[in-house]
Parts: C-alpha cells; sequence; structure tokens
C-alpha cells in the first residue's frame, strides 16, 4: 500500500505502520526491530580517544578569507590529515566554557548563531509533529527527495536539492520551514563557497578555478533525525560511507554526540565547539586532489535517551562537470590514481549502491578497472 508514494504497511488491527524509525520508537520505545540490529563485526567498537576528538583542527575563517598563510597551511593539514575540521562563530558565552587551547582557535564563520539555531528549532518541531503532517512530503520508493527514512540504519530525514533553484521540487519542502531552508542554505552557500576558493589555491589554481570547475555549484540539504534507541549498542543511525560530494557543511546538536570518523582502523566520536559548522571532504576533492586530500570515511551511532538532530549540506558539480585529477598534481612519485569521469557518471554509478565506506571512490581508481 502506498500513500503519497510512501511504503505503508497495515499492522493486525488495520492501523497503518508507517516506516519511519521515529514512529516505531513513539510507538513501542523498547522495541527495535530485528532489521535493525548489526553484526558485532558491523559495529566495531569506538575508539576512546578524547583528546583525538577534541584535536579535531579548527579553522579562522576570517583568517581564512584573508588569504592568511598559516590558516591555510592548516587548512592544507586538515584536508590532508584528517579530510574533516570545524569551522566556528565566535560566541563569548561558549567561549568561556571552553578549554583555553580554544581561544586561540577562535574562527568567524558569519553564520549567525541565532539562524542557526532557527534552522535546528524549526526542524525540531517538524520531526516532533504528528506522522499525518509530515508524510504529506513523504519521499516516493525510489526517490530521493522529501521525508524518507533510511532502510537498514536508525534515522528518518528530510532531503532536499537546494540549488540550482529550478532543480528545487518544492512539493517536499515542508511549509513552515521554506523561509528558514532559504535562509540557512545561502549563508552556507557563502561559506562553502569561500572554502572550494580556499581548497583551490592550495592546490596550486586560482581561487577561480574549483568553482569554475563545477559549472554550477549545486546544494542539497539534509536534516538528519536519529531517534532514540533503546538498545543502541546493536544499531547503526547512519552505515559508515564517505560523501560521494565536492564538500560538505555540516551542523551538529550540541546536545548529544554520535558522529564519529574513521581513523587508524578505529573509529573516534566528533565533539565540535558549540556554534562551529563540521567541514568534510568529498570524493569530489579526493578525485580532483589525486588523492592528496581525501574524503574520510564516518558513521553516526545512535543515543538511549536523546534524539538528535543535524544538519549536512552538500555542495557538489553540475552532472557534465569534469572530476579526473589535476595535470599539475600527478608525477612520478604521485601516479595518476583516479580516471577521467563527469559528475553525472559518478553520481549514477553510486546511486543504487549502499553505503559501504569507501567502495564508491575507490572504484574510480586507475588500477581498478
Ligand atoms: O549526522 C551526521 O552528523 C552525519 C550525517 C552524514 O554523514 C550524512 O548525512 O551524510
Ligand atoms: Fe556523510
Amino acid at each position: 500500500m502506498s500513500l503519497n508514494g510512501a511504503d505503508v504497511t497495515q499492522n493486525k488491527d488495520e492501523s497503518p505502520t508507517f516506516p519511519y524509525i521515529q514512529e516505531s520508537v513513539r510507538n513501542d520505545p523498547f522495541k527495535v526491530p530485528q532489521r535493525y540490529t548489526r553484526s558485532e563485526e558491523v559495529i566495531q567498537k569506538s575508539l576512546f580517544m578524547p583528546q583525538l576528538s577534541s584535536q579535531l583542527p579548527v579553522i579562522d575563517f576570517a583568517l581564512l578569507l584573508d588569504r592568511n598563510k598559516d590558516e591555510l597551511s592548516k587548512l592544507d593539514i586538515a584536508c590532508k590529515e584528517w579530510g574533516f575540521f570545524q569551522v566556528r562563530q565566535v560566541d563569548i558565552n561558549a567561549l568561556i566554557s571552553l578549554q583555553c587551547s580554544y581561544f586561540f582557535q577562535i574562527v568567524n564563520h558569519g553564520v549567525e548563531i541565532d539562524l542557526m539555531q532557527r534552522m535546528k528549532d524549526a526542524a525540531a518541531e517538524f520531526f516532533e509533529s504528528p506522522i499525518e503532517k509530515k508524510i504529506k512530503y513523504a519521499m516516493p520508493s525510489g526517490g530521493l527527495e522529501g521525508y524518507g527514512h533510511a532502510p537498514v540504519d536508525w534515522s528518518d530525514r528530510v532531503n532536499l536539492t537546494i540549488y540550482p533553484t529550478r532543480f528545487r521540487q518544492l512539493q517536499f519542502w515542508p511549509e513552515e520551514l521554506k523561509d528558514i531552508i532559504e535562509a540557512y542554505s545561502s549563508e552556507i552557500r557563502r561559506v562553502g563557497e569561500q572554502l572550494i576558493s580556499s581548497v583551490s589555491l592550495l592546490l596550486g589554481l586560482e581561487e577561480d578555478v574549483l568553482l569554475g570547475l563545477h559549472k554550477e555549484l549545486c546544494k542539497g540539504l539534509r536534516a538528519n533525525y536519529y531517534p532514540p534507541c533503546n538498545a543502541p549498542e546493536n544499531v547503526i543511525g547512519l552505515s559508515s560511507h564517505c560523501d560521494i560530494r565536492t564538500l560538505i557543511v555540516g551542523m551538529q546538536d550540541d546536545t548529544a554526540t554520535g558522529t564519529q570518523i574513521r581513523y587508524k582502523g578505529g573509529w573516534i566520536p566528533i565533539k565540535t565547539i558549540p556554534g562551529a559548522l563540521l567541514i568534510n571532504v568529498g570524493d569530489v576533492i579526493e578525485i580532483w586532489s589525486n588523492g592528496r586530500y581525501k574524503s574520510v570515511e564516518h558513521r553516526v551511532l545512535t543515543n538511549k535517551n536523546k534524539r538528535r538532530i543535524t544538519f549536512v549540506s552538500f555542495l557538489y558539480p553540475r552532472d557534465d562537470a569534469e572530476i579526473g585529477p589535476f595535470e599539475h598534481l600527478i608525477d612520478d612519485e604521485n601516479p595518476k590514481m583516479y580516471k577521467e569521469i563527469t559528475y553525472g557518471e559518478y553520481f549514477g554509478h553510486v546511486r543504487d549502491k549502499k553505503l559501504a565506506g569507501k567502495t564508491h571512490v575507490r572504484a574510480t581508481k586507475i588500477n581498478e578497472f
């Protein structure tokens, strides 16, 4: 049975049950259906390295805009060694509670704390509203946009294309989120464009080259909702994956953690500074840079008592953009690692595949053909 495209099944007393995790938890907070239970091997324990997660590089956005050499080289190291970093807003109140070392790493990404909070509040209100209201925006089966759920992961989501505006599918935009999505996305696009320009300089190109190669900078927004789980050690909120885009600008939930990055064969939990934006390198930069910068595997675990909402803004090229490695980054020491492909071909190749660590970018590696 299908209601507005969403998969809906009937249970014994004929009331519909929706395949959304949040609804399942609402109906029975103690139940963890078998299909979400993952093996111990898949779940793999997290490494307890608090000193490492708090060292996630912090980039000073204002200095980056001034093309400050030290900050650019910090960005270079962040992209090379971590693939993940954070940019933060100056917020004196939050600073007071921080360790001293962070005082020297204050950055200013310029996105108003109030705007970020309004995005969080509006999305929380949407997710907490009755299913009958949310289902109006349900992602059709096989579709990519709208209010959906991960098939085997413990999360629901709203997924939307934001830019270029002609690609928008407004029927999937919750009415009450429209204005805030517009305001938030425009700010995040500004931050993303500046970061891509900085990466362009680091790769030895003029600052507008990388953006130009996108043909048009496209942007998607995903709000992830991770309901609490009675057996968090048995489920995964979002399976291990690398993002197939250029650059990803995330806004974490300051009230609960869960996101982890692959580090030396293990997993380390990420804890961002309140007000920070979390940035990660996607496959497209890995390919363009011939592997100098890596898109890092990450995953999300869930919490027993707390729900968690995160926002991920994906920046990526238009389908006809070429994404082969730059010639000047290929030499005897750095042989060409990936083959030329258009972004559309790359996306087509991965869109129907399951989330699975680094398998996607590996498929474009020269020696795997
Ligand atoms: O929720 C998060 O922090 C990460 C989500 C993520 O990796 C994604 O949506 O691709
Ligand atoms: Fe991701």
